[in-house]
């Protein structure tokens, strides 16, 4: 885990080229900026290869996703291949919507993709695994998390993070785990997308991926459980707001200070 990663991130303020769902973008955007990265979102094809080049990563999310978003997708893949970009995929609700499984499959045969960040239903349903997803939810299911993650991770050849009340980080082989967290994130919507963005803007700025998955995920949760500490009451849109401004107020002690891993 290097916490001095979210320093080298804030000093580097690195461009991240995001294809966001219609939900969220405007947060994805404010977060990854009071983070200390750069956002920029893009829904045409046609500027797709100077975008490529000017970011350091790339986020591609299937949240809303349309004939035209998905095509873009596949020419902004194959340029951060050719510009050697790393690349995060957002799997939203593939175990839940047959068509968007094929999108996804499809994605991920054509393309280099460097991390895979979506909940237990979404990387279940990628790995072939039985599991009750719901919509944009992590649904249930009684698999082995871990055991899931891996032989994600192993189909794909790529860094998997499945997340929720524990992070569960593999490339397949080595697996680490991040427990921190609030419950409050899953009573806000977009808060997987947000840590997909981030993980992106973590790769940005490390030479070791694994390591800047994990620390996107700690940096993400543990702030997160900060802010749920100063909440009064259960308040998922204070939640949402205070998160963002606890993005760019989060030191490096004060996560050492409260992480929780394996
Ligand atoms: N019950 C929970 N307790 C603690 N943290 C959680 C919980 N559920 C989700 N998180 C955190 O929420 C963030 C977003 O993950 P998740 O909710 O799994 O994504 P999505 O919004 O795509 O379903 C992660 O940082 C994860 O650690
Ligand atoms: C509600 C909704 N519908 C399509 S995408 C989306 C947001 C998903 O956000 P997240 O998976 O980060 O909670
Ligand atoms: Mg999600």
């Amino acid at each position: 885990m290097a916490i001095n990663l979210l320093s080298e991130l804030r000093q580097r303020n690195p461009i991240v080229l995001n294809l966001a769902n219609l939900v969220t973008i405007q947060d994805v955007a404010n977060g990854l900026n009071a983070l200390g990265a750069s956002p920029i979102m893009s829904a045409e094809v046609q500027e797709a290869e100077p975008l490529v080049q000017l970011a350091g990563a790339v986020c591609l999310n299937l949240g809303t996703l349309t004939t035209s978003q998905v095509a873009q997708m596949h020419a902004v893949g194959q340029f951060a291949a050719q510009y050697q970009k790393p690349v995060v995929l957002d799997p939203v609700a593939v175990g839940a919507v047959t068509y968007r499984k094929r999108v996804a499959l499809e994605l991920l045969a054509a393309l280099d993709v460097t991390v895979i960040r979506g909940n237990a239903g979404e990387i279940a349903a990628l790995a072939d695994v039985d599991w009750q997803a719901r919509g944009i939810d992590a649904g249930t299911g009684n698999g082995d998390l871990v055991a899931i993650a891996r032989a994600c991770a192993q189909r794909f050849h790529c860094i998997v993070i499945l997340s929720g009340p524990t992070d569960v980080i593999t490339d397949g082989t080595r697996v680490a785990k991040v427990l921190n967290g609030t419950p409050l994130f899953q009573r806000h919507v977009g808060s997987g997308d947000l840590l997909s963005s981030i993980v992106a803007a973590f790769l940005a700025v490390s030479t070791d991926p694994f390591e800047a998955a994990q620390t996107a995920c700690l940096v993400f949760a543990a702030s997160g459980e900060l802010v749920a500490r100063q909440l009064t009451a259960n308040r998922p849109a204070t939640f949402g707001i205070d998160l963002i401004d606890k993005l760019s107020l989060v030191s490096g002690p004060e996560l050492t200070a409260i992480q929780k891993l394996e």
